[in-house]
């Protein structure tokens, strides 16, 4: 099976739906030092509520319902997402629903770790994984690009 060798400096992708950006900027207070050490990058917002409250390196995307979900999910495609700790909002409906849902299957489709609430994002940072070289599993999809159209 293809793997993807992820560094002991993981690329994390950090993203909060408006009602969940207090938690999440919450979680990270607790985990800055340990995300500190890695290369992180967000959507537009939250990157920027990041960057200002915790004074964090942050490379910011664009904006969720602006595209920054879509980029986030090019990244994954393009294999240089890690992680991703993304805080979506479970009681509020959102513009960009598909945008959403597909960001959420790509990381489904390969195979990419991901958190959705803090209890998971604590277990993600406090994995030995998540710290050191990791050889990540990604399916063989080269039956599926060469099947007959
Ligand atoms: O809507 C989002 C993710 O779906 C988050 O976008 P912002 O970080 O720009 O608020």
């Amino acid at each position: 099976m293809p793997t993807i060798d992820a560094p002991a400096r993981k690329q994390i992708a950090l993203v909060a739906h408006d009602h969940r950006k207090a938690a999440l900027l919450a979680w990270a207070g607790r985990h800055r030092a340990q995300l500190a050490r890695h290369t992180l990058f967000a959507t537009g917002t939250t990157g920027r509520l990041l960057a200002e409250n915790l004074a964090l390196a942050v490379h910011c995307l664009e904006s969720g319902p602006l595209g920054g979900d879509q980029q986030i999910g090019a990244r994954i495609a393009e294999g240089t997402v890690d992680c991703l700790i993304f805080f979506w909002d479970p009681l509020e409906a959102q513009p960009h629903d598909p945008d959403i849902r597909a960001l959420l299957r790509l990381a489904a489709v390969w195979n990419i770790p991901v958190a959705c609430n803090e209890a998971t994002a604590d277990f993600l940072m406090s994995s030995p994984m998540m710290d050191s070289s990791y050889l990540r599993d990604i399916p063989d999809f080269s039956s599926y690009r060469q099947r007959p159209a």
